[in-house]
């Protein structure tokens, strides 16, 4: 159970969740606390410490001494530490996952997939990280004009520093450790600042690591109001990179930033072409699964169906004979609809809902909400003039917008802010190359749903969607600068064999 166990020291006296610095759980000097809304009751079921400002600078200090000798710690032994908390965080797969279904209304079975998931994902970083920052460069002066060969210059890859995690709350382990591991094979220091909701999970996974043994003060988990401590976090003059997954929050923290790398994975607004040729079955178990999974709560969710007008009615009729299979009630119960994160984003979802009736989109499913329960909705016929065509829900509302041309739906995916992910749907290879090669957007999937995973693969988002690739690989090499030493020799030298 959640706080109980080897857990049990995240709890003070009070029963509020601790936050991690010196290598100890501790309680905030604040005397605060911000509290846990479970989405399902919509009554508080875990509080954080809400943690001060001078606790942020003492996490900070200990951050950037840490690093240095982190840095110097063999990369082997880095990767070692790493395969530690991979297998811890896969044992405690149960605490973890309850605090999932409680705090952010994830499906039981898919929680307990979160954190095997991020288990699996340290451990392939801790491999990938031993290959890939075991090799550097070695180059020679005479391949540019006018030179000998009098330099030999050797380049490395090595850590940013401090690195400043803050993930969302859809998936408060998965993309918390996304940048944990990466950041620490790299020799990097991690503070991590959680979302609120997902506080507690990420606390969890957080003392995975503290039992694998890593450094005190090189893992930091400070928790509190992102509103509140977090342009104190992001404007930190010891942090020396920060990456970001989450909403139009992270434009506001890329304009105020310093001159710091900056890895922002933000929202997006997937479309799902549909052409007349395509297979209708495998399309429609994908709209639903890409669309629906997680109640629509994903980054790369199927956001808008553009579908040809020919094929339109029969893919419509597909997609509602499995909508109406999806079982809704609670995430106790592995329900595949839930309750959506807080009441402020149900009441958001509703309007976009209200927006698309008052301008006429069809409803195939009758509107129903219960608190933050929202009941599968499959809009058709919506138009441009409507806000679901264009904004992100992040609620199981899907609109499905008829095309006469496939230039109508590439326009449409184009038109938009977002550039995350898109996907299309035909049996004619070449047309789908073609029409991924026009997407604007990070990634194209053929013949399948828009998906991060698995999460060696590049991930990244192109407009408001986000700066830099992510995947295991491209995080490494993002958490890291590259440093040359360029040997001088008195005369040119040309190796023999
Ligand atoms: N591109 C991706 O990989 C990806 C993945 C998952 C989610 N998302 C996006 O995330 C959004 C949903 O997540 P969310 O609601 O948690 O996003 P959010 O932007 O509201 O919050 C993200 C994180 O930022 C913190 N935060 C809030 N204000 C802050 C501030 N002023 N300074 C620093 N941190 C602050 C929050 O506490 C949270 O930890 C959606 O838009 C979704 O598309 C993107």
């Amino acid at each position: 159970m959640a706080g109980t166990g080897v857990f049990a020291e995240l709890v003070d006296g009070d029963g509020v969740f601790k936050y991690y610095s010196s290598g100890e759980w501790k309680k905030s000097s604040s005397g605060k606390s911000v509290p846990i809304i479970n989405p399902t009751t919509r009554q508080p079921h875990f509080k954080v410490q809400a943690c001060t400002q001078e606790e942020v600078n003492k996490l900070m200090e200990e951050a950037k001494t840490t690093q240095k000798s982190w840095a110097k710690t063999p990369l082997w032994k880095r990767a070692e530490l790493l395969h530690k908390a991979a297998a811890l965080l896969k044992e405690h797969k149960v605490p973890i996952a309850e605090c999932l279904v409680k705090e952010i209304a994830k499906p039981a079975k898919d929680a307990a997939t979160e954190a095997v998931r991020s288990g699996d994902l340290v451990s392939y970083c801790a491999e990938e990280g031993v290959r890939i920052l075991g090799e550097g460069k070695f180059l020679v002066s005479d391949s540019f004009p006018g030179n000998e060969r009098t330099k030999y210059c050797l380049t490395a890859k090595i850590p940013l520093g401090v690195i400043l995690a803050i993930p969302p709350f859809n998936y408060p382990v998965n993309l918390a450790v996304s940048k944990i591991a990466p950041a620490l094979i790299a020799g990097n220091s991690i503070v991590l600042k959680p979302p609120t909701q997902g506080a507690v999970a990420a606390l969890h996974m957080v003392h995975c690591f503290h039992l694998a043994g890593f450094p005190k003060g090189l893992i930091s988990c400070v928790t509190g109001r992102g509103s509140e401590i977090g342009d104190f976090l992001t404007m930190h003059p010891m942090v020396n990179c920060i990456s970001f997954t989450g909403g139009d929050t992270g434009i506001a923290i890329a304009m105020k930033a310093g001159m710091i790398p900056l890895q922002m994975e933000l929202g997006g607004k997937d479309a799902c072409i549909i052409l007349d040729d395509a297979d209708l079955d495998l399309a429609a178990a994908n709209i639903v699964k890409g669309g629906f999974s997680y109640s629509g709560q994903r980054c790369t969710a199927v956001k808008v169906v553009l579908v040809m007008e020919s094929v339109a009615n029969a893919l419509v009729e597909k997609v509602k004979a499995k909508v109406a299979k999806l079982t809704v009630g609670l995430p106790e119960d592995d329900s595949d609809i839930t309750p959506v994160v807080t009441e402020s984003s149900a009441n958001f979802i509703e309007g976009l809902v209200v927006d698309a009736k008052q301008k006429g989109a069809t409803f195939c499913q009758e509107y129903r909400r219960e608190g933050n329960l929202i009941w599968p909705l499959l809009l058709d016929n919506v138009r441009p003039d409507m806000r679901i065509a264009w904004e992100e829900p992040f609620g199981p509302v899907l609109p499905v917008i008829r095309i006469t041309s496939v230039e109508e739906g590439i326009h449409h995916c184009n038109a938009s802010n977002f550039g995350l992910q898109g996907c299309v749907f035909t049996r004619d290879i070449s047309k789908a190359i073609l029409i991924s090669d026009a997407m604007e957007t990070g990634t194209v999937q053929i013949n399948s749903a828009p998906a991060r995973g698995p999460d060696h693969f590049p991930f990244q988002g192109l407009k408001d969607s986000g700066i830099g690739s992510q995947g295991i690989t491209n995080s490494i090499n993002m958490m890291t600068k590259i440093k040359t030493t360029v040997i001088n020799l008195p005369t040119p030298s040309y190796t023999m064999g």
